[in-house]
């Protein structure tokens, strides 16, 4: 919930996780960006950022992100886009509670970073639309904008071309194998399957989720033998896929005790939790937009 500590001059919101619930590859662009049709979906594990207002203008961050320059940080760069696209002189202290793993396919930075353009837009008084807040967030990155409307949905384009949609909200166990995958380097790939035919929203949903697959998989299967072996050893056990060009693979449950009976078996493999799927973003219900 906000929290409007000193009369509205700090916050605390979340910054929830996505999965890829499908994802398929369906051409590459002439700027080498490739198109994707893809289900969108929240979950209810997040980072937490607290946000105080600032009369100096300044950005200030702790603790950084380890590895990522101050000036790289999508936080801080969703803050300066912001003060530029609104002239507004006013700063903020960025307080990041990260939990989300860096290079996991759970978007964590992307989210970190539309968490700070809803939240700044807030502490700030700018009023800006979730369209131009999302349309900032795009040049940020391609999984911005759906965490900026805050609404599972399918998307297409790069990410950028949103659909609402409702999905099932299982129990899902989301395994990290402990290795950080390079999203370019499995685009990167020759043999990655880039001329999936397009398909409709509604053939998707249709299918369902025992239809759903990811066309990443087999590229990023064959870079990173970590993940093979987390997903051969999850998929015995459950419905199990990659999300983004992972590294992290979830397991569908059917609730939330074959969830934790899943966590007990993986007993320390690996990284993992358990979590809701949601089809609105927690961090809309705390700025109630
Ligand atoms: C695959 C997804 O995880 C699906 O949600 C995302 O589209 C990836 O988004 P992301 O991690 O924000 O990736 P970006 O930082 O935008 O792109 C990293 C690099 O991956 C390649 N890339 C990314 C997205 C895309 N649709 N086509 C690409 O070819 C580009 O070489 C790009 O330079
Ligand atoms: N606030 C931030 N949190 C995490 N990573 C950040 C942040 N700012 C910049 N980055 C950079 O972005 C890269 C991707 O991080 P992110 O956590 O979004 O990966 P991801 O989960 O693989 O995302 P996606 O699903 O969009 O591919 C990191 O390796 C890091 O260099």
């Amino acid at each position: 919930m906000p929290e409007h500590s000193t009369q509205g001059v700090s916050l605390r919101l979340p910054a929830p996780a996505k999965l890829n619930r499908m994802l398929h590859i369906t051409g590459r662009r002439p700027d080498g960006y490739h198109e994707l049709q893809t289900l969108f979906q929240f979950l209810d594990h997040d980072d937490t950022l607290h946000f105080t207002r600032r009369e100096d203008g300044e950005i200030r961050l702790a603790p950084e992100v380890a590895g990522v320059p101050h000036e790289r940080n999508l936080i801080v760069r969703a803050a300066r886009l912001l003060q530029e696209r609104s002239g507004c002189t006013l700063g903020a202290d960025i307080h990041l509670e990260k939990r989300l793993p860096m290079g996991g396919g759970l978007g964590g930075g992307s989210s970190d970073a539309a968490t700070s353009l809803l939240g700044l837009d807030a502490l700030w008084g700018l009023g800006l639309s979730l369209d131009t807040l999302a349309e900032l967030g795009l040049t940020l990155g391609a999984d911005v904008p759906v965490f900026v409307h805050g609404h599972a949905a399918w998307a297409e384009g790069v990410g950028e071309r949103l659909t609402p949609v409702d999905l099932d909200t299982p129990w899902f166990v989301v395994v990290h194998p402990g290795i950080e995958v390079a999203t370019p380097a499995v685009f990167k790939a020759p043999e990655l399957t880039r001329h999936t035919p397009p398909i409709t929203m509604a053939r998707a949903l249709q299918g369902g989720a025992s239809s759903w697959r990811n066309d990443c998989e087999a590229t990023v299967r064959s870079l990173y033998p970590a993940v093979t072996s987390a997903l051969d050893w999850l998929a015995r056990r459950a419905p199990s896929m990659l999300t983004g060009t992972g590294a992290c693979v979830f397991a569908r449950l059917a609730d939330e005790q074959e969830a934790d009976r899943l966590l007990g078996e993986i007993d320390g493999r690996w990284q993992a939790f358990k979590a809701r799927s949601l089809n609105r973003s927690p961090l809309h219900d705390a700025l109630d937009r």
